[in-house]
């Protein structure tokens, strides 16, 4: 049971003699932030007696009058202004608590109305190596498809791999031209990445030396403008000071972003080997394109190449999934939906939806800035295009209730237009929602690159996390104890390696997941894989200290499962930890509800907090008495089962000693 919501829910008949509209205000019960006030709080009677002109503490007196709570809790109380407190009865917690034990899904009931989700996540570009920015999809789309099928959804997970783009163009150039053969041969993969790289910088060169004298043109201008801004402008008026700051900041970027030009162009300059590729190749970002349109317009050398190369590349990002534990159910890229493209056009043309504009097929959509282009004036299809056949294909095929598109947020203006064409085009309702989150940041506050300026790749990032996680296992040598005083279990060489592979990978993970998913963050190692603090080594401790209690203690867990004791909470910290296990299909409610991975990591973070305080006061080996023993091994059980569980649901494994 989920008891936030039976609360709320017993809220509402009491309610209506205060409002025709009680579903905000019932929403108003929340959990108390401080215990001595009860374990939950209803703050909608200062609100409701507003609306209605009357003395607030007695409107909650009339409300708590109409309430039916007796069964749940003890008598509510009314404190300050009118809120009403809410204390659960201490033998509901112990029901529920000896009900979450018993149960195999811990207390969490599955969902009323399963639905039917596609969950788009990962979705890389393949043909170039996965990078540091392909981990947030990975992880929190994983991660939603674990909760929602826990909740009791249905899920298809799709990989929507970018395979039809013109990164092939790139390297079918590429391979043309600058193969080594040997190097092929040896890692088709990494030669295939030194090729589009190369590609790219090439093309990057040759753009960066027309673009020079624009931005210096342009430039000067704005220079030209501020400085005849600043002579005339009046230092009274703030208007014109904001005006003035902002053209400040324009020069700075604009002058940034030339600094960067030029040192594109050095850098090439200064490798003689590239410089003398560049001039041999002016024309490559063109003949690239051209490539790329070969290969959708059928030819066959090109598709030959590509049919060579996609296994390739499938190859090497599923060795990078298999290591993060990351599955789908279907990897449907770009190409696959090629062959629909030309009638998603007709389609949208025939229902007057796209219209030609300078010789390209746009949907037009009231209040966008830009068009959502289907086609381009040379005939190719796009992205947008794309993704049309993709819905289309979701709900018909896939019979998708909801699509989620676990994607950056530079994407919102697309996944907005999407959305907006979908909803004229379609007549199946579909539930499209964009799944945004931020930017992986570097110690300078910048996108996360290496040294070098390049992107990090995603293995090496993994490599080095383990690497470092190996480091903090092997810490945990003889001399070390435990968070009890008693000594760290001894571990062979291969359990550690297996150990930290766990922790290395869980942590990398969690340290993405625990942010809220809008926001960036720094990434940050020494943080990362603490073993205190909002971490998964924290959490994976907290779940190898119970297991090392159950080793000490010489306990069978099947026994201790299946035996007849009920867990009593006598002690306050026994109760308080008690209530927060019950209150685990709250939180994976509310990460469905809003798509947030954090909330779970939120609510373990403060769950193992709670399990500290209660170890602090109460022992469990040397409790007083058997039956105490008894109970409160059942506690941390389920503690320890809660954790295992929770980590599971963000792609994280628990180890029973470390
Ligand atoms: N249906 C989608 N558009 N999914 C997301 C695809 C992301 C795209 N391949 C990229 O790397 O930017």
């Amino acid at each position: 049971m989920n008891i936030l919501h039976e609360l709320q829910a017993r809220f509402l008949p009491a309610l209506e003699d205060f409002t025709e509209n009680p579903q905000p205000f019932a929403e108003m019960v929340k959990v108390s932030q401080d215990a001595r006030f009860g374990d939950f709080q209803a703050n909608c009677a200062m609100p409701l007696a507003k609306k209605n002109g009357v003395n607030p503490r007695e409107l909650a007196a009339s409300l708590v009058e109409k309430l039916d709570v007796s069964d749940l809790c003890e008598p509510p109380e009314i404190a300050g202004p009118g809120f009403i407190n809410l204390r659960l009865k201490d033998e509901v917690v112990e029901s529920l608590t000896n009900n979450a034990f018993k149960d195999e899904r811990l207390g969490v009931a599955e969902v009323e109305t399963p639905r039917k989700y596609v969950i788009d996540f990962s979705s890389p570009n393949v043909a170039k190596p996965m990078h540091v920015g392909h981990l947030r999809s990975s992880v929190i789309g994983d991660s939603l498809q674990r909760t929602f099928r826990f909740l009791g959804h249905s899920v298809v997970s799709d990989n929507h791999i970018g395979d039809w783009g013109t990164q092939f163009g790139m390297i079918i150039y590429g391979y043309k031209h600058f193969v080594d053969e040997a190097a092929y041969k040896a890692d088709a993969v990494g030669e295939l990445a030194r090729l589009y790289r190369l590609v790219n910088t090439l093309s990057d060169y040759h753009a960066a030396v027309v673009k020079i004298p624009q931005e210096e043109q342009r430039i000067e201008t704005l220079a030209g403008a501020l400085e005849a801004a600043e002579a005339s402008a009046d230092p009274s008026d703030k208007k014109q000071k904001k005006a003035l700051k902002k053209q400040r900041t324009e020069l700075v970027a604009a002058r940034e972003s030339l600094k960067e030009l030029n040192s594109r162009v050095v850098e090439i300059e200064a490798d003689e080997n590239l410089k003398q590729l560049a001039d041999a190749h002016p024309d490559i970002a063109r003949l690239a394109r051209e490539e790329t349109a070969k290969l959708h317009g059928g030819d066959p050398e090109n598709q030959k190449l590509w049919d060579e190369f996609l296994p390739q590349c499938l190859t090497a990002l599923q060795s990078v999934y298999d290591r993060l534990n990351v599955h789908f159910d279907k990897t449907l890229g770009e190409s696959y939906y090629n062959p629909m493209l030309a009638d998603v056009v007709a389609d949208l043309e025939a229902k007057g939806l796209a219209k030609e504009s300078d010789g390209a097929k746009c949907v037009f959509i009231e209040g966008n800035a830009a068009p959502f282009i289907v086609q381009k004036a040379d005939g190719a299809f796009t992205y947008a295009t794309t993704d049309l056949a993709t819905v289309k294909y979701r709900v018909e095929e896939l019979g998708a209730e909801v699509v989620l598109y676990v994607v950056d947020a530079r994407q919102s203006e697309h996944f907005k237009l999407l959305m907006q064409t979908v909803e004229l085009w379609l007549d199946t309702k579909i539930d499209l929602q964009h799944v945004s989150f931020g930017t992986v940041m570097g110690e300078d506050r910048r996108p996360f690159k290496t040294r070098s300026g390049d992107n990090v790749g995603l293995e090496s990032l993994l490599d080095e996390s383990v690497r470092k996680a190996r480091e903090v296992v092997a810490s945990n040598d003889d001399s070390k104890t435990d968070a009890d005083g008693n000594p760290a279990p001894e571990l062979d060489e291969e359990t550690r390696t297996a150990i930290a592979e766990i922790v290395g990978i869980g942590g990398i993970k969690y340290a993405d997941l625990h942010h809220n998913r809008e926001s960036d963050y720094v990434f940050d190692w020494d943080k990362m894989l603490a073993n205190t603090g909002d971490t998964a080594t924290y959490m994976q401790y907290a779940y190898a200290r119970i297991h090392g209690i159950f080793r000490r203690g010489g306990i069978d867990l099947n026994e201790l499962r299946s035996s007849s004791f009920n867990i009593h909470l006598d002690d306050p910290a026994e109760r308080s930890l008690a209530l927060k296990l019950c209150r685990f299909g709250e939180a994976l409610e509310s990460v469905g509800s809003e798509c947030r991975p954090n909330l779970l990591t939120q609510y373990l973070f403060e769950m193992a907090g709670e399990l500290t305080t209660f170890y602090g006061k109460c022992s469990v080996l040397k409790a007083d008495n058997e039956t105490t023993k008894h109970s409160r091994l059942k506690l941390i059980d389920l503690a320890g089962r809660v954790i295992k569980q929770g980590l599971e649901l963000l792609g994280i494994e628990v180890c029973e000693k470390m």
